[in-house]
């Protein structure tokens, strides 16, 4: 399974994160946001990752309505090997970036109000190579702490992969998991002290949760750090 840590701002804080065994680091690529990364700063942290993990661990821009230029600009500068498009990016947009960048993972966030918005799922599912589900909230795009009513989404099987969001923490995740089957997870606000500021014990936390998953449930959809579980 994937695990995506987003909202890394700090290079210290991606390298214990990476070592802890997530195998995405998410960069909050809107200036708007208050876990906004410059590329330099994103260079920063992959430089600081341990040996062999700089470029095993996927390293994702976050965007929001940004045009494709800036986000090859991004990509470039930031050493970025995927996108996650956060906005209201249409498929045709999607399917732009993806011959601008075509050796770069698109992920298309979906914010989930109600069981009905599901059904934009199914006009990306070929656009991209894999979606992100989050929360919706009314004035936020991302890193809100709110949930997906996840019981909408035991029965949500998508074309491609796809990773759970919105409001995910060390003590919900065994919830969410026997409910839902995503192919990764992505958390923010639920491993922080602030936004930005990684809370290093809660990301152990989280890859505790998780191990403890795979023993309950016998089989290995789980993660085991170090040895991320594709
Ligand atoms: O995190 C932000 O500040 C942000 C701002 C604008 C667009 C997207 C943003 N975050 C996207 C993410 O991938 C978060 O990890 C995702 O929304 C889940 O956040 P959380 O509910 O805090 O776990």
């Amino acid at each position: 399974m994937r695990v995506k840590i987003c909202g890394i701002t700090k290079p210290d804080q991606g390298r214990s994160i990476a070592q802890f065994g997530a195998t995405a680091l998410g960069f909050i690529c809107v200036p708007s946001s208050p876990r906004y990364v410059t590329p330099e700063q994103i260079r920063e942290v992959v430089s600081a990752l341990p040996d062999g993990t700089d470029s095993s661990i996927d390293r994702v821009g976050v965007f929001a309505n940004a045009a494709v230029e800036e986000i090859c600009r991004v990509v470039v500068a930031g050493g970025l090997n995927a996108v996650q498009l956060h906005g209201h990016e249409s498929p045709q947009m999607c399917q732009q970036i993806r011959a601008a960048l075509p050796t770069v993972e698109l992920i298309k966030a979906l914010r989930i109000r109600d069981a009905d918005a599901l059904q934009q799922t199914t006009v990306y599912e070929t656009a991209v190579d894999a979606l992100l589900l989050d929360a919706y909230h009314p004035n936020l795009l991302g890193g809100t702490g709110h949930t997906i009513d996840w019981s909408t989404l035991q029965s949500f099987r998508p074309c491609c992969p796809w990773l759970l969001a919105g409001g995910l923490t060390p003590d919900n995740i065994q919830i969410a998991l026997q409910l839902v089957r995503p192919d990764g997870i992505d958390l923010s606000s639920g491993v922080e002290v602030a936004p930005g500021d990684k809370d290093l014990r809660q990301v152990e936390r989280l890859f505790e949760q998780l191990r403890n998953c795979r023993d309950r449930f016998g089989h290995d959809r789980f993660v085991s750090p170090k040895q991320p579980i594709s």
